[in-house]
Order: C-alpha cells, then structure tokens, then sequence
C-alpha cells in the first residue's frame, strides 16, 4: 500500500527516520534518545569486545594443540563479510565463549576448522515503531540481522512502514515480526547474541524467555521504568515481580538497579546460567541494564555470594549488608554455605531503633572497568554520532568513577537531617573520610550520593566531630541524632582538605550530571490508552490540557495511571514512625 506523506511527521534521531501518523498511534518518546544512544554505545564496545575474546580464543586453542591456525587479524573480517560455516554451533559463536563461560572457555579442544566469527544476531524483543532496531542496524558497525518483534499490530506496521522509509539496507537488516516475544525466545534458545527488552514498566514477564534466547557470552541488554515499585512504593508488588524486597532510602535508584540484576541471575540460575553485568545504569525516569549471559553449572555455585540482604535503620538510615551465601576453601576445592548472620543486632548500634529487612539485591559490582573505559572512549570518539552525547557522557563519566565495590550510598542531606546540624560540604566530608584511610566516590545516580568502605561508626564519629564545631538545637533524648551524638567520638576526625576529595571529572570540570533538555522529560503513556487529567504526573499540565482540549466534553475517561508515575519518594520520617516501632 502507497504512503501518503501528508499523513505522517518525519522524525529523526541519529541515522534512522521514521514516519510517525499524525494521530500518532505508536510509542515514541524522545527522551529515550538517551537510553537509545546508550545501547548504542554498549553495542559498539561489545562488537569490538567479542572480535577480541574470539581472536584469543582461537590463539589460545591454536597453542594448547601446537598448531597454529592461518592468521587473519581483525580487521580482515569486514562488516559485510559472510560468515562461513562454523560446525556445531551454527553461527552461535560468541569470542570466548564455550558453555562453560569465559575461563572454562579455553578448556574447550582445538577444531582444525577455523572458526569464523559471524556478525551478532540482535533481538529488539519489543520494538514499536521500529526507531531502535533501526538505528542499530544503521549505525553500529560489524552488526548482524535486527529482528524487531511486536505484539501490537498498529506498532508491526508502524514498523514495516519505517523500515521501508528508511530504504533497502534497512529492509534488509531489519526483520519485523508481529508475535509474543516471550514465545520467539523461548522457541529460540541461545539464538542472539543480543537482546533487547525495552517494555513499559517491567520487563519482569520477559526475564525468564530472554535469558533463555541470549547466546553464550551474549548480552542482554534490560530496561525497567516502574520506578516507583522498584524504589519501595509498593514493597509487595516489587517482591512478587522480582523476588526482590526494597527499602524506601536516598539510595533508591541504585537499589532498583541491584533489584533487576539480581532478578535476571535468578532467572538465568534456572537455565544454569549466570550474569556479568558490564553497565547498570539510572537515568532520566528508568534503570537499564547491560549484562552478559553464560552458562556453567559451576560458576552458578557463586551466584548467593553475589546476593545480599541489607538491613535499614527506621531512625538513623545507617544500612549494612549481609551475604545469602559464603564460601569455603576445602582441600584443594570450595565448599558453599548459607551466610551467616544476622550481622546487626535487633536494635541499632548508633541510635537504638529497629531496622527493616530488604533484599535480596545484587552486591557484586554492577559495572565492568573495563568496560566503562572503552564504552566513554568510544562514545568521546565517535561525538557526532550521539545526538545525546552530552548527557550519555556525563553519567559514563560519573559512572567510570564510582566505587565499584561498595553497594549502595550515604547521603550527606540524610545524615545532617537525623542530626539536625547543618551539612559540611562533599569535599569536607569527603576529606574526612579519606583522611580516616577509607575510600570515596560518587553514585552516577545522584549528586547527593557518598559511597564509602567505611563502616557506619566512622561515618557516625565524623558527623559528632563536625557537630562539636557547629552545634545543633536540643532534641528530645530518644531522637536518634539525640542517641548518636550522646556518644564520644572515638575518631581524631581530619576535616583538613585531602587531595582526592575531589573527582578527577570534578577537578577537570567535566559536566557529571546534566538537568533535563525539557519539560517533562519523562515516561510516555501506553500507545493507544486515553489520555485523562490523571496523566499530569506522567506528561505534565501541558500535555495533558492540550490533548483535552482537543476533546468532546464528557469524552474523558477515568483509567489507572501506570507505574511508570514514580510518587515522592522522599522518606517522610515521623516521630510517630520512630516511635511506633521503637
Ligand atoms: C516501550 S515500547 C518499545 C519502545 C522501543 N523499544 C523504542 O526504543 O522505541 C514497548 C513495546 O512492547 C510491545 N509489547 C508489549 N508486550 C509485548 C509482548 N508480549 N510481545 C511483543 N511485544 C510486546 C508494546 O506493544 C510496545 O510497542
Ligand atoms: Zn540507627
């Protein structure tokens, strides 16, 4: 059927157009240019990632046999070349990859045959108009077929529309199926290399066909926008989707990364298989994550030490973590047991009142070093090939400075807050801390976030020290700032500037977090649902008035905002809160 131009708005966004009707019927919300360059970003370092691991590999099997295979180096195996057979694995071949994961990997016997290494297979799982799978199959470099899959059959033709718009090397890249994508992956195991979930709200009902579809050494590539459950709006519905129990804390966002990604290892346990996150990232209204999927019953054993509860306390914030599982060294090999615990008392240390239990979230890092390095370097280099570069930038270089090891953050508004006192600058508190020999950073997730490796007492002692010098207003004896600061330091605290305190982003005034381009910046409502006066929230007066508006009187109808519409999250502590479970 011929296209009537007049019909159509012409958006576009990196290299690829699409053709959005005027009624506009399927999903398309700009803000994702971030999450869209980002993926981007992953999969250029992944390609060139993969290229590596596979040329190791073969070196590797080519000197455990004495055999040395006929070189071609990398750059010999263009981006168009046609893969040749590859024996049994049948193009599923990822760099390093046996079923067994990275180190098992070299175990593997040498095949005469060289391997050639086929272009990555992508999956965008939930596609709507199309605009992602498109990009990837325009702009990155060395990928394989895109195949776009849509329940909806207004968004599958929407599709099918824009890869035609687009010209024939996207028709020919780009496959769009209209089908449950649960149903494509679970049919095809270990088929992509790639895969995509970019739902709206969870992508919980997709988790356990996705991990199942990513080839060994693939990545799967994972947004969640239900913010407001994974950061603890509704404790319940957060533990019946992830499994996963979350506290309300200034540290929200990052545990709703740490919600997903544990909840993606469970789903690929199921499989024998485990995750390696490469990227976690939170920006604008969503988490996304970047994680590698592998095989080996063996290196599954690890997963509960990957796993950790916290504990909150309701009066101080303070939070501590606790393992699922441990290890053991026996004889020459490991022995895995239940952690032990609990690791706080029943009544907090610092300020006496309960805590609440959460988790189980994931406490591994949540970033891979290396990755981060190659994915900002490539993203530097390539500048004018990210219409959102200025803000993917920032939040990479926010995120190559975090801590990788310390889950979690404190925030320096919170502890003034239970204090009453008035906060010390980052760079002081900072000083203090690094002066006591403990570690700093930042969280890409806030400005506000503090991640440290010293323990709460040092934190508490720091905060005393800074009180001698700016006292605060007497509270009632059983307030918790009252109970902490009841208490002698037994810190010297050295609030005197220390070198490091500030990041060498900071001291190089690269931009670390950036406001919002626009109003409301934000989640986009379902395609095709009504628009109402609850909408507000998620599309702001504007929006919403305007489309109003162009309404009949009385056409409105009421209907659920979705979860997307992230609620104040801000812990509203009571004395009453306090005191009811004190
Ligand atoms: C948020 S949109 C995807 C946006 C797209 N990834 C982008 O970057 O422009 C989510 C899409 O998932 C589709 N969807 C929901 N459930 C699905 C299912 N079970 N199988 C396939 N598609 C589904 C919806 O129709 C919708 O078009
Ligand atoms: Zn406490």
């Amino acid at each position: 059927m011929e296209i009537d131009l007049n019909d159509y708005t012409v958006i576009k966004e990196g290299e690829a157009e699409i053709l959005m009707h005027k009624k506009n019927k399927v999903f398309f919300n700009k803000a994702q240019v971030n999450n869209r360059d980002m993926s981007i970003a992953v999969l250029r370092a992944y390609i060139s990632k993969r290229k590596q691991e596979h040329e190791a590999m073969l070196s590797k099997r080519a000197r455990s046999s004495g055999k040395v295979p006929v070189k071609k180096v990398s750059s010999e195996v263009s981006k168009e070349e046609t893969p040749t057979e590859n024996g049994e694995d049948n193009g599923k071949t990822n760099g390093e990859t046996s079923q067994d994961g990275p180190k098992e990997a070299a175990k593997t016997t040498y095949e005469p045959a060289r391997r050639e290494l086929k272009p990555p297979r992508v999956l965008e799982a939930l596609s709507a108009s199309g605009l992602r799978a498109l990009r990837y199959a325009r702009e990155v470099e060395g990928i394989g077929q895109v195949v776009a899959l849509d329940n909806d059959p207004a968004s599958v033709e929407a599709c099918q529309r824009n890869l035609k718009f687009n010209g024939l090397m996207s028709t020919s890249k780009v496959e769009s199926h209209l089908t449950d994508a649960r149903v494509h992956m679970l049919t095809n195991p270990k088929e992509f290399d790639v895969v995509d979930l970019d739902p709206y709200g969870a992508p919980s009902i997709f988790l356990d066909s996705a991990v199942q579809s990513v080839a060994d050494g693939g990545l799967l590539m994972c947004t969640a926008t239900d913010m407001a459950v994974l950061c603890g709006a509704n404790g319940e519905v957060c533990y019946s989707k992830y499994g996963s129990y979350p506290l309300k804390g200034k540290y929200c966002h990052e545990m709703a990364l740490r919600i997903l990604l544990a909840s993606i290892e469970s789903h690929a346990n199921r499989y024998k298989r485990y995750i390696v996150p490469v990227l976690s990232v939170q920006m604008d209204f969503y988490v996304r994550v970047f994680v590698r999927v592998y095989t080996s019953a063996s290196a599954m054993k690890n997963t509960p030490l990957k796993l950790s509860y916290f504990y909150q306390c309701i009066g101080c914030d303070s939070f501590h973590l606790q393992s699922v599982g441990r290890s053991l060294p026996k004889n020459k090999s490991v022995r895995y047991q239940a952690g032990v615990g609990p690791v706080v008392p029943q009544d907090c240390t610092h300020c006496g009142k309960k805590y609440n239990m959460g988790g189980p979230i994931w406490s591994a890092p949540m970033h891979d070093q290396e990755w981060v390095t190659s994915i900002l370097n490539g993203v530097k280099s390539m500048k004018d090939r990210y219409p959102a570069y200025d803000k993917i930038c920032s939040v990479l270089t926010t995120i190559s400075e975090e801590l990788l090891d310390v889950p979690l953050f404190l925030c320096l508004h919170s502890l003034s807050g239970t204090l009453k006192c008035t906060s010390p600058s980052a760079a002081m508190f900072r000083s203090a801390v690094m002066n006591a020999k403990y570690r700093v950073s930042g969280s890409h997730v806030t400005p506000l976030g503090i991640k440290t490796d010293a323990p709460m007492e040092v934190i508490w002692d720091i905060m005393r020290c800074w009180v001698k010098n700016h006292p605060v207003k007497a509270q009632s004896p059983q307030h918790p700032g009252s109970v902490i600061l009841s208490k002698e330091p037994s810190l010297q605290v050295d609030f005197s500037r220390h070198v490091g305190s500030l990041s060498k982003a900071q001291v190089k005034k690269e931009a670390r977090f950036l406001p919002n381009p626009e109003k409301h910046w934000g989640p986009k409502i379902r395609a095709g649902r009504q628009i109402t006066s609850k909408h507000v929230s998620l599309i702001g007066h504007e929006a919403v008035n305007d489309h109003l508006n162009g309404h009949k009187e009385g056409e409105e109808k009421q209907e659920d905002v979705t979860e997307d519409d992230e609620p104040e999250l801000k812990r509203q502590k009571t004395e009453e809160d306090i005191a009811s479970t004190s």
